[in-house]
């Protein structure tokens, strides 16, 4: 095997060193799945985007999905929340069981899947309200059950790592916020609705290094009391972040000549990076390809 690029390695190397210090011992396998992927093929009209995905995303855990571009990462994490279902044609085959349930079973709620399975995009995406009023907005319009909707709001805000920040402007616009902290408050809303999964679609890629540590941070924290499944291009930001990493690449079926999607392999972030068990993970580790 030809030996890796070495500023990519170096750069992972130094990361790792960071996680296993920052992390705590991940067993082999996911203990207790949140979300089972199982043998899941996603459509886009009669376009295969993604195939025979199978992948089970552990409780309180960081799972990075890495990969070059087109192979399917966002599809899958839209997946999970069923938010594929609002983008006309995509389909989605094969279970999909959140806490062993199919969340595409009939008679499911998609509303109520992503209540509870929260999505952080990476254009920090605030409403047109104040700071207060994004907090709000979801326990207010789902008709939650709150005590007292200041001490919930300050709740969200203090697990974001941004009530220091905010506390003194709360009924000023969100759109004041820098872009770190905008990031933030989409996740302080998010879990204001009591998510036990946050996805986190690309969430620090509009940001600049010191909100994006800031957000890494959170994530640590988060961690012992949500599951993130994480989408990044970054992939020191995998290295420092996750538990367990999924690479996925797209391939060119010779038949049809169609790009498809597919999970490569996914393991112990360490494992990943250290000695992955596939020629295509370590050339894309090693900045080959991709
Ligand atoms: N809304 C859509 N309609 C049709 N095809 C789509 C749609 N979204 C994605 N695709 C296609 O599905 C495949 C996977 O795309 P996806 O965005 O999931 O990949 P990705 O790995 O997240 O890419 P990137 O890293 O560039 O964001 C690509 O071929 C893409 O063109």
């Amino acid at each position: 095997m030809p030996e890796p690029m070495p500023q990519v390695r170096d750069a992972i190397e130094i990361e790792l060193e960071h996680h296993q210090q920052a992390t705590r011992d991940v067993p082999d396998r996911p203990e207790r799945a949140v979300l089972e992927v199982d043998n899941v093929n996603v459509y886009y009209g009669d376009y295969l985007a993604v195939r025979n995905v199978s992948v089970d995303f552990g409780h309180n855990e960081i799972t990075a999905l890495i990969g070059p571009s087109g192979c399917g990462k966002s599809t899958i994490l839209r997946s999970l929340n069923r938010m594929n279902d609002l983008i006309v044609g995509a389909r989605v085959e094969g279970p999909i069981r959140y806490w062993g349930q199919d969340m595409y079973a009939p008679g499911i709620d998609p509303i109520e899947v992503r209540r509870r399975i929260g999505m952080v995009f990476q254009k920090p995406n605030p409403f047109p309200k104040s700071i207060y009023d994004n907090i709000a907005y979801g326990p207010r319009v789902t008709g939650m059950s709150v005590a007292s909707m200041d001490d919930h709001v300050e709740q969200a805000l203090t697990k974001a790592a941004l009530w220091d920040e905010v506390k003194d402007k709360l009924k000023q616009s969100a759109y004041g916020l820098s872009g770190g902290q905008q990031q933030r408050l989409c996740i302080a809303r998010t879990i204001a609705v009591q998510p036990d999964v946050i996805l986190m679609d690309e969430p620090c890629a509009s940001l600049d290094p010191i909100a994006t540590l800031r957000i890494e941070e959170l994530m640590a924290e988060l961690r012992d009391q949500y599951t993130i499944i994480i989408v990044t291009h970054n992939m020191q930001q995998a290295a420092r972040v996750a538990d367990r990493t999924a690479f996925f690449t797209a391939a060119i079926d010779p038949d049809t000549g169609e790009r498809h999607g597919e999970l490569v392999e996914y393991d112990k972030t360490t494992k990943i990076f250290e000695s992955p068990a596939d020629s295509r993970t370590e050339g894309y580790i090693s900045g080959r390809f991709g």
